[in-house]
């Protein structure tokens, strides 16, 4: 302990007294990441024996379903919660109103049987919109403008969340923007007496750049070309908005809001959190993956620190969960370390 008297009471406040020692860091932290936190976003796609890479988001795969329980396990083994799974639809299933996504037999129900057959206590969450089904890449039905028509893309959103139920999916993500489809949903889902499927809404989903990998991980970046989803998605410079967004899914239903994208949107979700204090989740989406692991991977920053120093920041900011395609190396990073 160093003997220093100093001749004047300067300064009166030594916060560094807590940063000390490591006990002391521990003591007082105000938050901490946990396995329990964690969503694992999956992509999947048609085949046996298929662990395909995602070029641009290094470590993600797109997997058969075969292949996808071995992944499964391993989250069960570790701990995590939930895995959530995203489609790779081959391009001769995809049409203009996107109706393979309701399709019974499709890929997203078929896999979810599998999962709860295998696996029944991971929870499995589905998302609810049209991009990896529709054959020009937006998130629901266009007119010949191309502009996303929100009743007749409403009215698919919701065969697809009954398909989706009827496979026996716990929660049901509606990531479309539409305006009232979280009711909708939650009517169709009620009616067929579907009254424990959670609804986990996408409520203040921005249109953001940084969506761009996982386009390639399903495919629908070519479609999409060089439209965008500024006539849905929120914009950027938006605060408030984002508040009666998330207003407005909770009055219509929803048990858990999201905020998506997650770094570059910390300030939305501790405005969302202490709006409403609801289960409260945030989407580190591929581009942030992906930024991440490049700079990892050319030396420039540590990744195993900024991986769990970019989640810490989720849960610093009120964040009850985080959906992440850090999940697996962060629980096993976890494991070793704590
Ligand atoms: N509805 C799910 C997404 O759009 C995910 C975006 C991403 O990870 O970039
Ligand atoms: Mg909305």
């Amino acid at each position: 302990m160093t003997k220093f008297i100093p001749d004047v009471h300067f300064p009166q406040s030594r916060p560094r007294r807590n940063r000390r020692d490591d006990f002391t860091r521990r003591l007082v932290r105000e938050s901490a990441v946990s396995v329990d936190d964690f969503i694992y976003p999956v992509f999947i796609r048609e085949g046996k024996n298929v662990r395909e890479a995602v070029d641009s988001m290094p470590g993600v795969y797109r997997y058969s379903p075969d292949q996808l329980l071995a992944v499964a396990e391993e989250c069960v083994k570790l701990g995590i919660p939930v895995l959530s799974l995203f489609p790779s639809i081959e391009p001769e299933k995809k049409c203009p109103q996107g109706l393979e996504a309701a399709n019974p037999d499709g890929l997203v129900p078929r896999t979810v049987a599998l999962l709860k057959k295998e696996f029944p206590e991971l929870g499995v969450l589905t998302d609810v919109a049209l991009d990896p089904y529709t054959s020009h890449g937006q998130d629901g039905i266009i007119d010949e403008n191309g502009y996303v028509l929100n009743e007749p893309t409403v009215a698919v959103l919701c065969k697809q969340a009954l398909t989706q139920a009827q496979a026996g999916v716990d929660i049901i993500a509606p990531s479309d923007m539409m305006d009232g489809r979280v009711a909708a949903i939650r009517n169709i889902l009620d009616e067929n007496h579907f009254i424990d499927a959670r609804i986990m809404a996408y409520s203040a989903k921005y249109a953001s750049a940084f969506y761009g990998p996982f386009r390639d991980a399903v495919g629908s970046a070519a479609n999409l070309g060089q439209s965008d989803k500024a006539s849905y998605q929120m914009d950027p410079a938006n605060r408030l908005e984002a508040v009666r967004e998330v207003a407005a899914d909770i009055r219509e239903g929803a048990d858990m809001v999201m905020v998506k994208p997650g770094m570059p949107y910390l300030d939305i979700v501790r405005e969302v959190k202490d709006a409403f204090g609801m289960p409260t989740f945030v989407y580190q989406v591929s581009g942030e993956y992906a930024m991440l692991k490049a700079a990892a991977q050319n030396g420039w920053l540590d990744h195993d620190k900024v991986m769990m120093e970019s989640l810490l920041a989720f849960k610093r900011a009120g964040a009850d969960g985080i959906l992440t395609y850090f999940a697996i190396e962060a629980a096993k990073w976890m494991q070793a370390n704590q």
